[in-house]
């Protein structure tokens, strides 16, 4: 950045490159080389050495709009230029001219436009224009990837939980109850939808509330799958706030925060700094701690009731919905939407109207066609009182062909039309729209599950009356040497041996047991276990769980207590050991989620000892025998449970139970467990399984991240970017790629570039392999602020090339005009869905024709003038007159594209928003799970998007000479 001297003249206007917001300055004072100039916006004044300045000549031209310091809008309709002092011929609104010399422009003007940069003369190099167009086409496409906001997490594309991320995120405030089975992926579709959210800057806002024990879980998973780093609001970090009356909210610090749940239960007045803080965004996890029921509700259903009634979205995570029984649900769902979920007793009724739904949309999806009698009561579901809804589909004569048609096109897929009608059907009943409850039955791709019991002698020393197997401490306290007696001591060191070197993970109910078995282990086998229990430091029970995680030099055993059943990633070890049995079902399948959950490569062996003739042994029958819980997930036996709770207690508190008593209980726990799962599979499950997956939803995306893993472009940007910046990078091991500031790099940092640098991969296979190295997709934060680097600067916004092409003849110049799809609107309108920022190339001749259809511009190279000034100047000097022609005429084109494209907009959110307004609308009139300030928040969303659409425009952006030698 250079000039001479004598380049400026007092009263000149020029700008900052590099500090555009001081505004408009103008020059006071030239001598000895030094250049003074006043910022009069800002009232900074600076003072250069002449030949080393920031600074670039402000001159507009004919037909630029500019204010003098009266206020008056004034367009440009000549200039004259005397001693390097510019006069212009100005016309006001009334179209009365006059001469406005320069000094007398408003100093807040912004003169970023790349006509200015290039009249001044202020030229970047090729490569720079090349990766501006490159960082304008990733941004457009990071606006409007179908899978945006998916791709940039380090996660396999699943396809049930892209449905629901997609599905959740792209509703106005969404407020849901994820509810998948153990394992198979709540948090990775929280995280997605969050993340799609932020991308969107539909939310920034964010308290995430999960247990204490799963805090830093949650806040490695954010950072390391999901770039998100939370602040972690443990006790530690509040401990010292009473003391620093002065600080203030401590959640107004921080946007995004991840805090204990029992932190903000057991502290009114941290819980109500929470609440005033506001959110956009509330996450809580294992909901199921939020007990209620319609006589009651817990100090941490309060807690989270109030956050989530001023909260816009919401989202409850739970494996267990039926958790403490229909009313614990009842009272997560009212969380969600109190309006809606206001009795108990009703929503009870309506459950069971689900049944003759389920069984028309099972119908639907097989081929064959409906009889007359399920044609009729499809049409009283969905059929022709509605009047008819946007889809024609559904409309009553179409209903009746679509129903009766068979699938022959497809193998397996369902024809369109009547997807639309098991859709409609899905969205009409229950509680579809506010809850999603992935199965394994409905997910393929899971582990299998081996039992390998072991049914063990009680020693003669062991009194089997004294044996309760809800009730493991009670042995332990009366006896602290009980592990002496205890024959599945033995059989768990010799169990060891035989697995080794293989991981177990073992589970008993009590620290106590734990502790105990810790110490047996090592006394009599010389085995060092891991242990993991509540009354361990969060910190250690992390570093209890790193220890086990470790491949190499990891303990071969973790011995946890039950609260090591929850939340928790232990699947890279196989076998499972359950020392003793919980009573609930829902716990027995916490623990072998640990394992059997997804990135389970192996079968899960569930190793289960049990003493013969005592209640260990009658409630491994139990589990075995009658519900069959150790070979797969069994969704009906919490229900099982709910019924023969008492008898089974009794039986296992009895210390002779009648062999006929144990017999009868587990006959008929089977055949309950067959009853309710012949009535899940038809009603409400499955339903509730329909809509939480739609497979050609999940897997449209699923592929649509697949096309974008494939896509090279933002490597080639970012490699591109970082070689021009001056970043060093080298290959790493095995396909990284190592990338570190370099020496002499254009400014002192790169974005989001650590100063020790950092190892990365383009390949979504390698990240989820490695996850110390960075995985970088566009949607990547370093991605996404080199994006930023480019497009918010000036840099590549002029450039000049010399070229010979035989198709031009030599002194002939042609204008690569840039243009960007703008619409200004605030971020929640997320207005880019109809109007994409895209970039739009024309490539002017000089006989004013658009020819980029016929010439590729890329193509297009040259020799870059930015470093032959004289040359360069030379040349646009020459050819300037005919460049702002050129320039006037991109201007009128794209004018003229603008109309055509603000039009499309509105259409296209017309027809959406419309289209999705008659659903909501004839969709409240069935099922209230539809809110009304859903409809009008549409509405509203409708008139300020049909406002910005209309204020929409191209704009120019960058500017490109190409001239013909
Ligand atoms: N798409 C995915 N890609 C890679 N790993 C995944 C994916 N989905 C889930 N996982 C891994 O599978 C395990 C289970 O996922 P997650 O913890 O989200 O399940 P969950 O349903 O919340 O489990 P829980 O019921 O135990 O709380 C985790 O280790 C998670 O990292």
């Amino acid at each position: 950045m250079s000039e001479p001297a004598s380049a400026f003249a007092v009263g000149q206007r020029w700008l900052s490159e590099t500090q555009p917001e001081l505004g408009l300055g103008m020059v006071e004072n030239v001598e000895h080389r030094r250049v003074t100039v006043l910022f009069p916006a800002t009232g900074e004044r600076r003072t250069y050495a002449a030949d080393n300045t920031p600074l670039w000549r402000a001159q507009l031209a004919a037909g630029e709009l500019l204010r003098d310091l009266e206020g008056r809008d004034l367009t440009v309709v000549d200039l004259l230029e005397h001693n390097g002092f510019v006069t212009y011929l100005v016309r006001d609104t009334a179209g009365n001219e006059e001469p406005l010399p320069e000094t007398r422009i408003d100093p807040t003007l912004r003169l970023s436009r790349p006509q200015q940069r290039l009249r001044a003369g202020r030229l970047d190099t090729d490569t720079w224009f090349r990766l501006r167009v490159q960082a304008l086409e990733q941004t457009a496409r990071l606006a409007t990837a179908p899978a945006r906001g998916l791709i940039g997490a380090r996660i396999s594309p699943i396809p049930h939980q892209l449905h629901i991320a997609a599905e959740v995120a792209d509703r106005h405030q969404p407020r849901v109850l994820l509810a998948d089975e153990v394992g198979l992926g709540k948090t990775i579709e929280a995280g997605l939808i969050l993340h799609r959210l932020l991308l969107a800057g539909r939310v920034r806002r964010v308290l995430v509330l999960v247990p204490e024990p799963l805090l830093h879980q949650w806040l490695v998973e954010l950072l390391r799958r999901f770039n998100r780093r939370f602040a972690l609001f443990d006790r530690e970090r509040l401990r010292g706030r009473g003391q620093a009356a002065d600080a203030g909210n401590p959640f107004e610090s921080e946007q995004q925060i991840l805090c204990s749940l029992e932190l903000l239960r057991d502290d009114p007045g941290l819980a109500e700094s929470a609440m005033q803080a506001g959110w956009d965004l509330l996450i809580c996890d294992e909901a199921h701690h939020l007990e209620w029921t319609p006589a009651s509700a817990s100090p941490a259903y309060d807690l989270v009731a109030g956050l989530a009634a001023q909260t816009p979205a919401v989202l409850l995570l739970t494996a267990t919905p039926e958790q403490l029984g229909r009313a614990g649900h009842f009272g997560r769902l009212r969380l969600l939407d109190p309006e809606r979920f206001g009795d108990y007793q009703d929503f009870l009724n309506e459950e069971a109207r689900y049944a003759p739904v389920a069984e028309l949309v099972t119908r639907l999806l097989d081929p064959s066609p409906l009889n007359a009698d399920e044609q009729q009561r499809l049409e009283e579901l969905v059929g022709p009182q509605d009047g008819g809804g946007p889809d024609p589909d559904l409309e009553a004569g179409a209903l009746a062909t679509e129903a009766q048609s068979s699938s022959e096109e497809a193998d397996n897929a369902v024809p369109p039309g009547r997807q639309a009608l098991i859709d409609r059907l899905l969205d009409l009943q229950g509680t579809g729209r506010v809850l999603f409850r992935n199965t394994r039955a409905a997910i393929s791709g899971f582990p299998e599950r081996q039992l390998y019991p072991a049914a063990l002698e009680p020693s003669a020393t062991e009194s089997i009356a004294d044996i309760d197997p809800l009730d493991p401490q009670r042995s332990a306290l009366d006896d602290p040497d009980w592990a002496e007696s205890d024959p599945r001591v033995d059989w768990l060191i010799e169990q060891l041996r035989a697995l080794s070197p293989a991981k177990a993970l073992l589970i008993a109910a009590a620290a106590e047991t734990v502790l105990d078995l810790r110490r047996f282990l090592l006394e009599r086998a010389g085995i060092h276990a891991a242990v993991f229990h509540e009354g361990m430091p969060i910190v250690e029970r992390d570093r209890a769980a790193a220890f086990f995680a470790d491949p190499e030099e990891g303990a071969q055993l973790l011995l946890c207590s039950e609260i090591g059943s929850e939340g928790r990633n232990f699947q890279f070890a196989h076998h499972l050991i359950l020392f003793d049995l919980p009573e609930d079902p829902e716990l027995l399948e916490q623990r072998i989620g640990r394992l059997d959950r997804i990135g389970q490569t192996e079968t899960v062996a569930i190793h289960v000892p049990y003493r013969t003739g005592t209640a260990d042994e009658v409630l491994f029958r139990w589990y075995h025998e009658g519900l069959d819980a150790f070979s797969a997930h069994q969704p009906a036996a919490p229900a099982v449970y709910w019924e023969q709770q008492e008898r089974l207690g009794e039986l296992l508190l009895d210390p002779a139970p009648e062999a006929d008593e144990i017999a009868a209980l587990v006959a008929e726990a089977a055949s309950r467990r067959a009853e309710l799962d012949a009535q899940l599979t038809q009603g409400r499950d499955r339903l509730l399984e329909l809509s939480s997956h739609r497979p050609a939803v999940g897997r449209a995306l699923a592929e649509a991240i697949d096309a974008e893993d494939r896509d090279p472009a933002i490597e080639t940007f970012l490699t591109g970017l970082w070689d021009a910046f001056g970043v060093e990078r080298e290959p790493g091991p095995s396909g990284s790629i190592v990338v570190r500031p370099g020496a002499h790099m254009m400014q002192e940092r790169f974005p989001e570039l650590p100063d020790e640098g950092l190892t990365a991969t383009f390949s979504r296979t390698h990240a989820l392999a490695h996850e110390e190295r960075q995985f970088l997709t566009r949607e990547h934060p370093l991605s996404r602020a080199a994006l930023e680097l480019v497009t918010g600067s000036h840099l590549g916004t002029s450039a000049l090339v010399l070229t010979q092409d035989p198709r031009f003849p030599s002194s002939a110049v042609l204008l690569e005009a840039v243009y960007v799809a703008e619409c200004p609107a605030p971020p929640v309108l997320n207005a880019q869905r109809f109007l994409p920022p895209t970039a739009r190339r024309m490539l002017i001749d000089e006989h004013g024709q658009e020819r980029s259809t016929e010439i590729d511009a890329d193509a297009l190279g040259g020799k870059c003038l930015r470093s032959r000034r004289p040359l360069a100047k030379a040349l646009l000097e020459a050819k300037r007159k005919i460049l702002d022609a050129m320039v006037t005429l991109a201007e009128q084109q794209a004018a003229r594209e603008t109309a055509e494209l603000r039009d499309q907009a509105v259409a296209l959110m017309r027809r959406e928003l419309d289209g999705e307004l008659v659903r909501l609308e004839t969709l409240a009139q069935r099922n209230p799970a539809v809110r009304s300030e859903e409809i009008e928040a549409l509405k509203a969303e409708r008139d300020a998007l049909t406002e910005a659409l209309a204020n929409s425009r191209l704009r120019l952006d960058a500017l490109r000479v190409i001239a013909f030698a």
